[in-house]
């Protein structure tokens, strides 16, 4: 079944046509890759589907509930959480204090300015279950401006499981990491659970074709071809277009 189903969108900035009629189905569980070269609206895609930008035309359905049109929250209240390209931490603040600012932020009672005692230790223990789940205990008091780039992209995407999304987007996880830090992160993306459908926007082919089941490829705003990662790998149209030629890497 489609979780989460984009049809016909397009979207312009002041008559520039950035997205051109895109459709996508990504099925519940799915481990979904968009990729395609700079500019080809990837982001763009991302923002429109969570409501960050309106779009111009079509619509976004999740759950077989339509969430274009309404407020970038409906999405958050569908359960999708996303990070962003560039870093949206709090440098001054611990690593700890950050995972516990984004479980506040998911709760209902977050602009209570006094809440029960109970309230706060159930914050405490979400915030101390996702440090320990994810790796990230040793390095909990660690302020988040002297961890390592890599390490500061690794932890928005540990923060972006505070809500705990059942669709998580992420955009370019593993940009600007460091080769073990890319591992890392395939591998803390792998050992998600199937509960959390992925939508995934990733330029390093490595790490593409180890988290997907299924990739989409944009380009020019529209989507040029969807399908399974042998697909893609050996469709020659792709590679001209990706790659001006060259080869597409299966890991
Ligand atoms: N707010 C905006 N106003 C005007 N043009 C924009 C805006 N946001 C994006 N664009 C343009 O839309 C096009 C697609 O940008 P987008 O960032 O979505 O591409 P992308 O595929 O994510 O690229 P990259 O891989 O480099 O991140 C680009 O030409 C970009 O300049």
């Amino acid at each position: 079944m489609s979780l989460l189903k984009v049809e016909h969108l397009s979207k312009s900035f002041k008559g520039l046509q950035v997205l051109r009629d895109v459709s996508l189905e990504v099925r519940e569980g799915e481990r979904h890759v968009i990729i395609g070269p700079n500019g080809a609206g990837k982001t763009t895609l991302f923002n429109c589907m969570t409501g960050t930008l309106p779009i111009n035309e079509g619509k976004v359905v999740v759950n077989g509930q339509q969430i274009s049109g309404l407020p970038a929250y409906t999405a958050v209240r569908m359960g999708m959480s996303r990070t962003f390209q560039k870093n949206n931490l709090f440098g001054e603040l611990s690593v700890e204090e950050n995972i516990h600012l984004a479980v506040t932020a998911c709760k209902p009672y977050r602009f209570h300015f006094l809440k029960p005692a109970s309230k706060y230790a159930e914050m405490l223990a979400e915030t101390q279950e996702l440090l320990a789940q994810w790796g990230l205990w040793e390095r909990r008091s660690r302020i988040v401006s002297e961890l390592s780039y890599g390490e500061q992209r690794l932890l928005e995407v540990i923060l972006a499981l505070a809500s705990k999304p059942n669709i998580l987007l992420l955009d370019e996880p593993t940009s600007g990491m460091s080769p073990a830090e890319t591992v890392q992160t395939t591998m803390l993306i792998q050992s998600m659970p199937r509960s959390i459908t992925l939508l995934v926007i990733e330029h390093d082919m490595e790490v593409v074709f180890s988290i997907a089941d299924r990739i989409t490829v944009l380009h020019h705003g529209e989507v040029f071809l969807s399908g399974s990662p042998d697909e893609i790998s050996g469709d020659a149209r792709v590679k001209e277009i990706y790659f001006g030629g060259g080869t597409l890497k299966h890991a």
